[in-house]
């Protein structure tokens, strides 16, 4: 029973609403966005174009391998499109064996706390502009879509796909995501391929498990293209695929001979066709940026020997090697080029682990011994 001798003068509702909500800020709404930034007829069949050669290489109907290069975090916009370019000049060189897709990644998942991405903190400050934020996300990848490069992000907010899945050639759901039924969901009505990292503990039946479920229908709660709330109900993506990234600690590696065998075979017994991606990076390097070449090399030589579960892999890769502290306010301070998130490979670096992965697709082609 409800004791009124407790009930104050104010207003009850008061009580119980928003009381730790400091503001609340009107979002531009995804139609709004698009139509002042559209993308354009050439970059919407580039976008058709790259996302089908990726499904292709997912479900084993071309033999290239896809590989998501590019910067743990984007910060700069100049720096991007300058990656960007360099990396559209070797997309076009490897085609025959490799479909580059750069790594341009708006979002990011932490740990506890930290800088939450460019959509989310534009300013690099706090100020959290993420109207701005995600005009300039748009502005980036309309940019590198006009340079014929695909790229490829991580859906962390389930709202924001609306304002540039238009754009984006493949997604990763993130190893801190991987299990949420909220982010299987949303995969299944997302338009282009996505892979699922394993957990951060190394399991990997989470990221198998997360494929069936996104393979699936589903109906639940997300935004209109006018930024209404409204229930939507998918068809089911089957273009979804695991990553694997490594685990923690001593042994966290999980990309040798024997643990691609052992997800593969998880799949199987899920009844998937084994289609895997390799992380170079994460838990794979020990988030050191010089142990992802022997990432690199590995993959290389299980797909030289003739492995074809694997369909891609994955380099954090940047101008500048290594990674700085980013003081909030202080961006300025910040040496261009280089990560603020994960420590990355610089290009010479990435163009080494290109051309090998290049080659070990042109020797599994021709069925020789590595
Ligand atoms: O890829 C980036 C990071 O590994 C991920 O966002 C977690 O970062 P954090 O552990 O520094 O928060
Ligand atoms: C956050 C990332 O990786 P993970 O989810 O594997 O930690 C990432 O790729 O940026």
């Amino acid at each position: 029973m409800f004791n009124s001798d407790h009930m104050s003068d104010v207003s009850r509702k008061d009580k119980v609403i928003d009381s730790r909500i400091k503001v609340m800020r009107a979002l531009l709404s995804p139609d709004y966005i698009t139509q002042n930034q559209p993308c354009s007829e050439r970059g919407v069949a580039h976008v058709f174009s790259s996302r089908q050669q990726l499904a292709d290489i997912v479900s084993h109907d071309d033999d290239r391998m896809f590989c998501i290069v590019g910067p743990c975090s984007i910060h700069d916009a100049k720096a991007a499109l300058e990656y960007g370019k360099l990396l559209a000049e070797l997309a076009h060189e490897l085609k025959n064996e490799l479909l580059i897709v750069m790594r341009v990644y708006f979002e990011k998942p932490r740990t506890t706390i930290g800088w939450k991405g460019l959509m989310n903190d534009p300013h690099l400050d706090g100020s959290f502009r993420i109207n701005e934020g995600i005009e300039l996300a748009r502005k980036i990848l309309l940019g590198l879509t006009e340079l014929g490069l695909p790229v490829g992000v991580e859906w962390l907010d389930v709202i924001t796909p609306q304002y540039i899945c238009d754009l984006v050639t493949w997604g990763a759901i993130g190893a801190r995501t991987t299990e949420s039924q909220v982010h299987r969901q949303l995969v299944s009505g997302l338009s282009m391929p996505v892979g699922f990292k394993n957990a951060t503990s190394g399991d990997v039946q989470v990221c198998v498990d997360a494929c069936v479920s996104a393979r699936h229908p589903h109906c639940f709660l997300g935004v209109t293209h006018s930024g209404a709330a409204a229930i939507v109900e998918t068809t089911g993506n089957h273009d979804v695929h695991v990553i694997l990234r490594g685990g923690k600690g001593a042994n966290a590696e999980n990309y040798f001979p024997k643990d691609v065998q052992g997800v593969a075979a998880v799949m199987r017994k899920s009844k998937l066709r084994p289609s895997i991606v390799v992380d170079c990076s994460h838990g794979n390097s020990r988030k050191d940026h010089t142990r992802q070449h022997l990432v690199s090399e590995s993959v290389a030589k299980q797909v030289a020997e003739g492995n074809q579960d694997i369909v891609g892999v994955m380099i954090e890769s940047n101008l500048v090697a290594g990674k700085q502290n980013l003081v909030s306010g202080h961006a300025h301070e910040l040496t261009y080029g280089q990560s603020i998130t994960d420590a990355c490979v610089d290009f010479a670096e990435t163009t080494k682990m290109l051309l090998s992965l290049a080659q070990a697709v042109r020797d599994r082609r021709s069925g020789l011994e590595y």
